[in-house]
């Protein structure tokens, strides 16, 4: 069972002979196949969060653990897809999907012919086919994020972690691949913890909203989404949660901006 179960974590970085408290006391349990968001303004912590679970940077106190594994490194387990599409710019779309399945493939002996049958698939499932040889620079950003989204597919991890991976996208290519997002994830049963600070993203996308408050990071709301799917923001219960949770982010930011004028 790959469920997330994060316990009493606290983080502390230390900046110019300051401390800051980047989280404290998060205690959060995700179950395995929820679609999670963490949502808040802009340095609540997300990333610190999303990337102590990725094992990247490991919390000054408290535990994570994915599975029945305590997190303290990355692993293939946790495929993580960032807001800058992060690919080999000197591979192709094919190369850079193939990849993470050739490092892998060392370990798990897997051989070359079930590497090229999941590449061809995973180019169906995101409509790549055509563009299997083209390089990260000939594409457009919604295509990079699905090449992106993609290599983590590949690489079968059952958890993804996801920082802000649509931010840069224009709001049509950005539904789009929220929706195909939405498709994959009910496919193939992943557990997903995504990072935003978009409202209405985070209700159109998840089963549980975390809303983080502002320095110290820490969980101010739990949120269930029991809207049926796929979600219309124009759904007056879609818009009713919106300025609900509207009022709690802009409270959270109200009080960034009052920190940042001391
Ligand atoms: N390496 C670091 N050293 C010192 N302080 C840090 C470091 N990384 C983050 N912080 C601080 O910790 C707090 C949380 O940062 P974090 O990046 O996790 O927030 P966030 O909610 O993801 O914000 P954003 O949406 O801007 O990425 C912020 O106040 C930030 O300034």
């Amino acid at each position: 069972m790959t469920h997330i179960h994060i316990d009493q974590v606290h983080k502390v970085y230390a900046s110019q002979g300051r401390e800051v408290v980047a989280l404290q006391n998060i205690q959060l349990s995700i179950a395995q196949g929820e679609f999670v968001c963490l949502l808040g303004p802009s340095g609540c912590g997300k990333s610190t969060l999303l990337n102590a679970v990725a094992g990247f940077s490991l919390p000054s106190s408290g535990a994570i653990r994915v599975g029945d594994a305590v997190v303290r490194a990355p692993g293939p387990d946790r495929g993580m897809v960032f807001q800058e599409y992060a690919l080999f710019p000197w591979m192709t779309v094919a190369g850079n999907i193939a990849f993470a399945m050739e490092v892998q493939d060392r370990a798990t002996r897997k051989n070359p012919t079930d590497i090229a049958a999941r590449v061809d698939e995973l180019l169906d499932v995101f409509k790549l086919r055509d563009f299997r040889d083209r390089f990260p620079k000939d594409l457009s950003g919604g295509m990079r994020q699905r090449v992106a989204i993609a290599r983590v597919l590949a690489m079968d991890s059952p958890v993804m972690l996801m920082d802000e991976p649509f931010g840069a996208l224009d709001a049509l290519t950005r539904r789009s691949l929220q929706d195909e997002l939405l498709r994959i994830w009910q496919r193939f049963g992943k557990t997903v913890l995504f990072v935003t600070h978009s409202i209405e993203e985070s209700i159109y996308l998840a089963d549980r909203i975390i809303v983080m408050t502002y320095r110290p990071g820490t969980i101010k709301r739990d949120q269930r989404v029991d809207l049926p799917r796929p979600r219309d923001p124009a759904d007056p219960a879609f818009n009713a949660l919106k300025r609900e949770l509207g009022a709690l982010v802009m409270t959270e930011q109200q009080r960034h901006e009052a920190q940042e004028a001391v």
